[in-house]
């Protein structure tokens, strides 16, 4: 049977990819989604915004709802300080699977934890298996109907604090419009939007930097 587009994409790594190398990695996918096969990444364009973003928040604490084959879990991971752990969450098996060799081939393993089942079912049992008090970085790019639900769960958790910071992918397009309206208008956040285009593409697009400004 034809191979799938996740399989093509983690084929592309293990070719062009530098083991140990998280930035031959993410050259790789970029340039097979540029020039082989587009897939939903974040992309370079807004990866650089998602790498200030990380950068300027320096957490310790990371959760990303949303893996797909793991590039952005390896672009967010790359840049964290040595003790940090970072959980991300991919309801669909095969991508987490495709995900797990993806971050592998990066040497980021040690550093990254595949939650695989639906974010609604595991944000509830976070606090007690990771043994954490709050999220300071949070990057939203699964369903885009599920990112306000998720958002408030995390609160209703206390899962998140004073500070911490939630990046959405995809505001623009394919669109968060409940969202956007709840982190814009809700004095519980403090929100600025960054103009992008969608991946590999010229299509608007952009992400939410929304911070969580306590209860
Ligand atoms: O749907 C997206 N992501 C979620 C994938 C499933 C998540 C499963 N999951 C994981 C955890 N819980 C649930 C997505 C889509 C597009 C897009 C844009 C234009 C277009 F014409 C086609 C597609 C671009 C993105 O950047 C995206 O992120
Ligand atoms: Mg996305």
């Amino acid at each position: 049977t034809r191979t799938t587009r996740p399989q093509r994409l983690l084929q592309a790594v293990s070719i062009n990819a530098v083991r140990g190398d998280p930035d031959s990695v993410i050259k790789a996918i970029d340039h097979f989604c540029k020039h082989t096969e587009w897939a939903m990444n974040v992309g370079d364009e807004k990866g650089a915004i998602l790498d200030l973003v990380v950068m300027e928040t320096c957490p310790s604490t990371v959760l990303e709802l949303g893996t797909y084959c793991g590039y952005s879990t390896v672009r967010i991971t790359r840049l964290l300080p040595p003790a940090t752990k970072l959980i991300t969450v991919e309801m669909n098996p095969e991508y987490a699977h495709v995900a797990r060799q993806v971050i592998q081939h990066a040497g980021l393993q040690d550093k990254v934890c595949v939650l695989e089942g639906e974010s609604a079912d595991l944000i509830p049992k976070m606090a007690n298996m990771f043994g954490i008090q709050a999220f300071d970085f949070v990057f939203l790019d699964h369903w885009k109907d599920h990112y306000l639900p998720d958002i408030r769960l995390l609160e209703d958790c206390g899962l998140l604090a004073q500070g911490s910071v939630v990046l959405a992918d995809n505001v623009v397009c394919p669109g968060a419009p409940d969202y956007l309206n709840y982190v814009r208008y809700n004095l519980k956040y403090s929100s600025r939007f960054y103009q992008a285009h969608l991946e590999y593409t010229r299509v608007l697009d952009g992400l939410e930097r929304s911070e969580y400004q306590g209860d």
